[in-house]
């Protein structure tokens, strides 16, 4: 259970890839420079040049992070080749700490485990109005290749299910307009916009 009493809540933006989570996200960071944060992950891979422990990453050990999801102390994990990576409930309990709106752009099943571990956010589903739209957003990206996309949209459709799941989502906001989407996303995170410009004004 996160535990902070002081700062904003967190929030959630799950939904399939190419739905527009980056770019919701971008704008709400373009308006409110001040207010949004993101957590510090964990990982068991090796800091490149210029990655500084504590600001791109926690470095630490696989054996590590193992150790600390067992003990629930990770809002989700994964392990991709061989390497860890996660995000701790401290992470983003550090980030309400800085009285800033921390944003966790996770899956489905993050979600999920984020639940269970009663973290105190505003949870968002983004859905596309369909499939089709999904599809002519992650093409025109360009970032994708055919296989790429096609694994995307096989994923997106279980995920889109997910969004009726009961106890899972405070709020469904479907991305067709994209300025109309960013005001819904807004006004539901009016009051922890309020509270955080109140710590930075
Ligand atoms: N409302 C919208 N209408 C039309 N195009 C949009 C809309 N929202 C986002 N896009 C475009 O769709 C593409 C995918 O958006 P974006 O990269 O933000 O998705 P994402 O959900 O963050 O994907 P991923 O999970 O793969 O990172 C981008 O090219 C973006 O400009």
């Amino acid at each position: 259970m996160v535990t902070g009493i002081s700062g904003p809540n967190a929030v959630v933006i799950a939904g399939p890839s190419g739905v527009g989570k980056g770019t919701l996200i971008e704008k709400l960071r373009q308006e409110f420079p001040k207010l949004f944060g993101f957590s510090v992950s964990h990982t068991s891979r090796a800091p490149r040049a210029g990655e500084q422990d504590g600001v791109h990453y926690h470095f630490t050990t696989a054996e590590k992070i193992k150790e600390d999801v067992a003990a629930g102390k990770f809002i989700e994990h994964a392990e991709v080749h061989g390497r860890h990576y996660g995000t701790s409930i401290m992470a983003v309990e550090k980030v309400r700490q800085l009285g800033k709106i921390c944003i966790l752009d996770i899956d489905v099943q993050g979600c999920r485990s984020a639940r269970a571990k009663g973290l105190l956010a505003k949870y968002v589903f983004l859905a596309p109005p369909s499939i089709q739209e999904l599809e002519k957003r992650l093409r025109g990206r360009g970032t994708e290749s055919e296989d790429s996309i096609a694994t995307r949209l096989g994923n997106a459709q279980k995920e889109i299910d997910a969004k009726d799941e009961k106890g899972l989502f405070d709020v469904v906001i479907v991305n067709d307009d994209l300025d109309m989407a960013y005001h819904e996303l807004k006004e539901i995170l009016q009051t922890d916009i309020d509270q955080a410009a109140k710590v930075h004004a």
